[in-house]
């Protein structure tokens, strides 16, 4: 155990120091098995997550996958029925609460509090001292842009408005860890895009923060980590790269010639068209091997390449592959409700 923190812990704590990912960097959440039923409903059906500290994380998943679930026991709002997590090396999550930030799906603050007021009093809920939380609460809001709204009431905001005070309330102790459940639900481009800046500045100070999201393109931009989710159960948690490359690349060749000994390196399902002018175009899935070996292969056989692009697979085929059409379609749906909201 770490001398510096084995001296602050309590004989019998049972915190678990020293959780790491393969590749050696710490955990800031380590969950495994997690299993939550409500009334009939296996809401969570044995989900795994381990999240690097420093790292951003997305939980990518449809409407009622588990998101919310998952995030409530991983910060002990509610227990699991099994399994276990360690939050900041701590098997109980109230022993870290202070260093934990939290923005709920359920949005609210008391109405009458002035901006400035609500985010000093989020604090105090973490243990920051009232007088620093106000300073510290306008220091905020004029950085993220609201500094004209610092002494008007909540009930004054627009409700995305609100909803960043919210934010910077989840922020304001510097909590070590940001849990955010859906933090785009209700923002509109602008201020997504200025919450999406937020989290790169947090995450490059050394904050962890995991998200919630049903909405690919967040995922995909924010994020070094995912963890799909679908139906309560977790089919893929690692690297955005990873499971982009469950699918292969698409290869787009254009050649003068059609025939050759390089025709050996396209794939047996190659689509193949011949132009008016003469020229071949090829569409297949990049060949296992990788482009160097099917290039080598183009030039030593003369195919006369015109044109050749590689194209890999976005986020949205990966989890069509990963999590299956239905899933996908209802993330769909979300989207399309999303854009006409
Ligand atoms: N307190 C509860 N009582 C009964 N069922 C619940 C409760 N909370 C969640 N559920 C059910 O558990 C499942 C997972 O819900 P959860 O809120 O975790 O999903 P989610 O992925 O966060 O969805 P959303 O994006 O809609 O918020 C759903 O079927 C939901 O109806």
């Amino acid at each position: 155990m770490n001398r510096a923190l084995s001296d602050t812990l309590p004989a019998g704590n049972d915190a678990e120091l020293g959780a790491s990912t393969g590749a050696g960097r710490p955990l800031a959440i380590q969950a495994q098995g997690l299993v939550k039923r409500f009334e009939g409903t296996l809401a969570v059906d044995g989900v795994d997550i381990a999240v690097p500290e420093g790292a951003i994380f997305g939980i990518l998943g449809p409407n009622g996958a588990g998101k919310t679930t998952t995030l409530r026991m991983l910060l002990g709002i509610i227990e699991p029925d099994s399994g276990t997590r360690t939050l900041l090396g701590h098997r109980r999550p109230a022993d870290v609460a202070r260093a934990v930030g939290y923005l709920p799906e359920e949005r609210g603050l008391y109405p009458s509090m002035k901006a400035f007021e609500a985010i000093a009093f989020m604090g105090a809920l973490r243990g920051l001292p009232l007088a620093q939380g106000r300073r510290r609460g306008r220091a905020l809001l004029e950085e993220n842009g609201l500094g004209h709204a610092a002494d008007r009431q909540i009930r004054q905001l627009s409700k995305g408005m609100a909803q960043t005070v919210q934010l910077l309330g989840t922020l304001v102790h510097e909590p070590r860890l940001v849990v955010l459940d859906e933090p785009f639900s209700g923002l509109d481009a602008i201020n997504q895009g200025k919450l999406e800046r937020l989290i790169r500045r947090l995450a490059a100070n050394g904050t962890t923060v995991i998200f919630s999201t049903h909405v690919i393109a967040h995922a995909e931009r924010l994020c070094e980590e995912i963890a799909i989710i679908a139906g309560g159960k977790v089919p893929f948690a690692g690297g955005v790269d990873e499971a982009r490359d469950r699918i292969p690349a698409q290869v787009r060749l254009e050649t003068r010639r059609g025939e050759g000994s390089w025709r050996a390196a396209l794939p047996a399902d190659t689509e193949h068209d011949t132009k008016a002018d003469g020229t071949h175009l090829w569409s297949f899935d990049l060949p296992d091997g990788g482009p160097e070996p099917l290039l080598r292969k183009l030039i030593e056989g003369e195919a006369g390449i015109l044109s050749l692009s590689i194209e890999r697979a976005g986020l949205h085929d990966a989890f069509v592959e990963i999590a299956g059409e239905a899933a996908a379609r209802a993330l769909e749906v979300d989207e399309q409700v999303k854009a006409s909201e």
